[in-house]
């Protein structure tokens, strides 16, 4: 099976814990060695002067152990920020279709007040999710949110972020768009969705969404994301009640006060 599977993967993903483990063994072989060599001098010198046991060999043996303690430190190190990175990548993306969830997206939330001043905020919702569920099953329904995320990643610019807030619903952050380019910006994702022939399982599902654009100005606290996404909700409720496949725009008088 390790054949099979070729050691280059195996080293990926095991390398830096075999290196540690082997380190390891050295320094704890290495300094029984020095204990060993140190002893031996000892019983010949007989007496307390460990200087007199200091020779060649033994400043060699010490030499070996630092550079053994430091290469195991810095492999321990590289493990330690290496698991770091993963356990942060895992917690803050959603395991199904890689966009992130909620607690990515509310750190990307921080970076992007830090960085820019305007930004809107989209709500991309399927339609009629449920019903792709009960006729396909929910593993095909599973394929159909990861091809959402791909298209709506190919229409994204590198600095806007996508994150699944729940179910069938993703919230995406424009920084730097105010909200009639974060309309246009829906407009095509809308598009590129409706397009697409979802093709699983040798059938061609078709998908729309529904979409709901709020933009800053419509909040009073410019970092307070979660009434910004609740704004685009209701956007987004008013794309569903009016026939769904649709990019609504949240205006003034269409946003009510938070019971
Ligand atoms: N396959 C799959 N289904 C999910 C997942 N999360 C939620 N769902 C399903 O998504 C469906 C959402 O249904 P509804 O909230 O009624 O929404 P809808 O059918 O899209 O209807 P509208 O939004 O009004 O167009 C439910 O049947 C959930 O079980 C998931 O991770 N995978």
């Amino acid at each position: 099976m390790a054949m099979k599977r070729g050691l280059k993967p195996l080293w990926r993903e095991h390398g830096t814990r075999v290196a540690w483990a082997m380190g390891f063994i050295g320094i704890i072989a290495t300094s029984l060695w020095i204990l060993r060599v140190e002893m031996a001098a000892y019983m010949q010198s007989n007496e307390l002067d460990l200087i007199a046991a200091s020779n060649f060999n033994l400043y060699a043996l010490y030499l070996i152990w630092l550079i053994a303690i430091c290469f195991q430190g810095s492999m321990l190190f590289l493990l330690i920020t290496r698991n770091a990175r993963k356990i942060e990548a895992l917690s803050t993306k959603d395991f199904l279709t890689g966009a992130h969830n909620r607690l990515g997206l509310e750190k990307v939330w921080q970076r992007i007040l830090d960085t820019h001043e305007t930004f809107a905020v989209v709500i991309l919702d399927i339609d009629h999710f449920k019903k792709i569920n009960d006729t396909h099953g929910h593993d095909v329904g599973d394929q159909i949110l990861k091809l959402v995320v791909a298209r709506t990643h190919g229409v994204l610019r590198q600095e806007d972020k996508l994150a699944r807030f729940g179910g069938e619903e993703f919230v995406i952050i424009l920084p730097g768009a105010d909200v009639e380019q974060a309309v246009r910006f829906a407009e095509r994702v809308r598009v590129a969705i409706e397009t697409d022939h979802f093709q699983l399982r040798d059938v061609a599902i078709s998908v729309t969404a529904s979409f709901g654009v709020a933009g800053q100005e419509l909040v009073g606290d410019r970092g307070d994301l979660y009434e910004l996404v609740r704004v685009a909700d209701e956007a987004l409720y008013h794309a569903k009640g009016n026939g769904r496949n649709r990019v609504v725009m949240a205006e003034s008088q269409m946003v009510t006060a938070e019971c």
